[in-house]
C-alpha cells in the first residue's frame, strides 16, 4: 500500500487547476446504461473510483474509449449484475440500480452495506423504486430488482439522499408518466445529472429545488457533457493554503458551489477572491476559530469536515464543529491527535480547541477526507508526517501529490 511522506511547513504558493468532480462524474457516467446512443464525456477525472465504475459498466455493456475525455455507449445490456467485490470498494455503485431497472426490468445489485462514515442504507432508494412499481427483495447480500415498466409516482424522501435523488431521476427518466420526488438533493451534482438527462430527452424541471419533477420518455438519446469541477477538491486546496500560511491561485473553480465553505474559510481568516478566471486564495496572519455544522447542501458539506477541522486545530481560540449527516465521521480526529491536535468529541460535536503547531507523526486513516485532512495538517506540521494507506485519497484527489508539489509542498508517495 502506498504511503505519502511529507516534509511540513512549507507555505503553498503557485497555480493549481481543479479536476472534473467525482460525485458528479459517477452518476453521470451511470447515465450511459440508459441509451444505446454514445454518450461524450470532457473533463473526466483520473480517479480510482472512476475506472471502479468503468470497470463495472464494461461489465454491464458498456464500451468505453478514452480518459478524460471520454466516449461510453451501451449498445446492449449484456449483464445486470453488480457483485459484492466492487460494490465493496465503491458504493457509487448502487447507482446503476435506477438505471438498469428502467431500462432492462430488472437488476441484480449487492447491497453496499456499511463504511467507515456510518451505516449508510439505501432504503430510501429502495421506497422510491418500489413505488415506481418494482418488485424488490434483498437475497444473499443483493438487491433483486425487477419490473415491467417503471410508471412514475410521487414520492418523499425521508432525507434529501444525494445518490437516491439521482439513481430515481434516472430510473424517472425511463419511466411511464411523471415522477415527482419531494425533499429531494439540492446538490450541483444532482443538479448536472438533471441537465444531461434533459439532454438525453426527458423533461425535468425543478432541480436544485427540493421538490423535482420528471417526465419520463420512451426511449434517451446519447448527449455531450462537460464534468463540473470538484467543489469538494477547490475546498481541500483552500484550506491547503490557509492552513500553510500560503497563498494559492485556483483554476477551475466554481464559487458558486461553495458559498457555505468560502464563507466559512472567510470568516476563519482566509481571503478567497476571483481574479479574472482563478480564485486567489491568501492564508491569514491568525486562523479564527470558527464553528460549523454540516449539512445538506447549500448547508457546509460533511465532504469538507474533516479538513476544515484540521485548518480549526492551529485556530486562536476554541470552535465546535458538528457532524450532521454521517453517524460516524469524526475518524479523522484520533489520528489529529497524534499530529497534536486537542479535540474533545461529544456526541455529534468535536470541541476542537487550537494549537500552536502540528508536530509530523506516522498516521493512518480509514476513509477519504479523513486522509485528506491529515494531509493538510502535515503540509503545515513540523517534521515529517507519514500518510499511510493513500489508496482512499486516489478514490477522490487526481493525482494529489503532484498538484501538491507544484505549489511548493514536500511531498512523495512511497511505493510499497
Ligand atoms: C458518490 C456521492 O455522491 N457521494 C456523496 C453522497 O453520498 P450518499 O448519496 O451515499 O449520501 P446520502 O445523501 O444518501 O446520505 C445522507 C444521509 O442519509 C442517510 N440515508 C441515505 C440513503 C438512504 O436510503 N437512507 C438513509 O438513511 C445516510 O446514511 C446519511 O446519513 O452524498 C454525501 C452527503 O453529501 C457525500 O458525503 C458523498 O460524498
Ligand atoms: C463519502 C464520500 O464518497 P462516497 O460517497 O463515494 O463514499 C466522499 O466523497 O467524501
Amino acid at each position: 500500500m502506498d504511503k505519502f511522506v511529507i516534509h511540513g511547513g512549507i507555505p503553498l504558493r503557485g497555480k493549481i487547476k481543479i479536476s472534473g468532480g467525482k460525485n458528479a462524474a459517477l452518476p453521470m457516467l451511470a447515465a450511459s446504461l440508459l441509451t444505446p446512443e454514445p454518450i461524450v464525456y470532457h473533463n473526466v477525472p483520473q480517479l480510482s473510483d472512476i475506472f471502479t465504475i468503468k470497470r463495472l459498466l464494461t461489465d454491464l455493456g458498456v464500451i468505453f474509449n478514452g480518459d478524460d475525455s471520454l466516449i461510453a455507449q451501451a449498445k446492449k445490456i449484456k449483464s445486470h449484475c453488480a457483485p459484492y467485490d466492487l460494490v465493496r470498494t465503491m458504493r457509487a455503485s448502487i447507482l446503476v440500480l435506477g438505471p438498469l431497472l428502467a431500462r432492462e426490468g430488472k437488476a441484480y445489485v449487492s447491497l453496499p452495506g456499511g463504511c467507515a462514515i456510518g451505516p449508510r442504507p439505501v432504503d430510501l432508494h429502495l421506497r422510491g423504486l418500489t413505488q415506481m412499481g418494482a418488485e424488490i427483495t434483498l437475497e444473499g447480500g443483493y438487491i433483486n430488482a425487477r419490473a415491467r415498466r417503471l410508471k412514475g409516482a410521487e414520492i418523499y424522501l425521508d432525507i434529501p439522499t444525494v445518490t437516491g435523488t439521482e439513481n430515481l431521476m434516472m430510473a424517472a427518466s425511463l419511466a411511464q408518466g411523471t415522477t415527482i420526488l419531494k425533499n429531494a438533493a439540492r446538490e450541483p451534482e444532482v443538479v448536472a445529472l438533471a441537465q444531461m438527462l434533459k439532454q438525453m430527452g426527458a423533461e425535468i424541471e425543478g432541480q436544485g429545488a427540493n421538490i423535482i419533477k420528471i417526465k419520463g420518455a420512451e426511449s434517451l438519446k446519447g448527449t455531450k457533457v462537460t464534468i463540473i469541477p470538484d467543489r469538494i477538491e477547490a475546498g481541500t486546496y483552500m484550506v491547503a493554503a490557509g492552513i500553510t500560511g500560503g497563498k494559492i491561485y485556483i483554476e477551475n473553480c466554481c464559487l458558486e458551489h461553495l458559498e457555505a465553505v468560502v464563507d466559512k474559510l472567510r470568516e476563519a481568516g482566509l481571503t478567497i477572491e476571483p481574479e479574472g478566471s482563478w480564485v486567489k486564495v491568501k492564508a491569514p496572519q491568525v486562523i479564527k476559530s470558527t464553528d460549523v455544522t454540516t449539512l445538506t447542501y447549500p448547508g457546509f458539506p460533511t465532504d469538507m469536515q474533516a479538513q476544515f477541522m484540521a485548518l480549526m486545530c492551529l485556530g486562536n481560540g476554541v470552535s465546535v464543529i458538528k457532524e450532521n449527516v454521517f453517524e460516524n465521521r469524526f475518524m479523522h480526529v484520533p489520528e489529529l491527535r497524534r499530529l497534536g491536535a486537542n479535540i474533545k468529541i461529544e456526541g455529534a460535536s468535536a470541541i476542537v480547541k487550537g494549537v500552536p503547531r502540528f508536530t509530523g507523526a506516522p498516521v493512518i486513516a480509514t476513509d477519504l477526507r479523513a486522509s485528506a485532512s491529515l494531509v493538510l495538517a502535515g503540509l503545515a506540521a513540523d517534521g515529517v508526517t507519514e500518510i499511510n494507506r493513500v489508496y482512499h485519497l486516489d478514490r477522490g484527489y487526481e493525482q494529489m501529490e503532484k498538484k501538491l508539489q507544484a505549489l511548493g509542498a514536500k511531498i512523495e508517495r512511497v511505493k510499497d
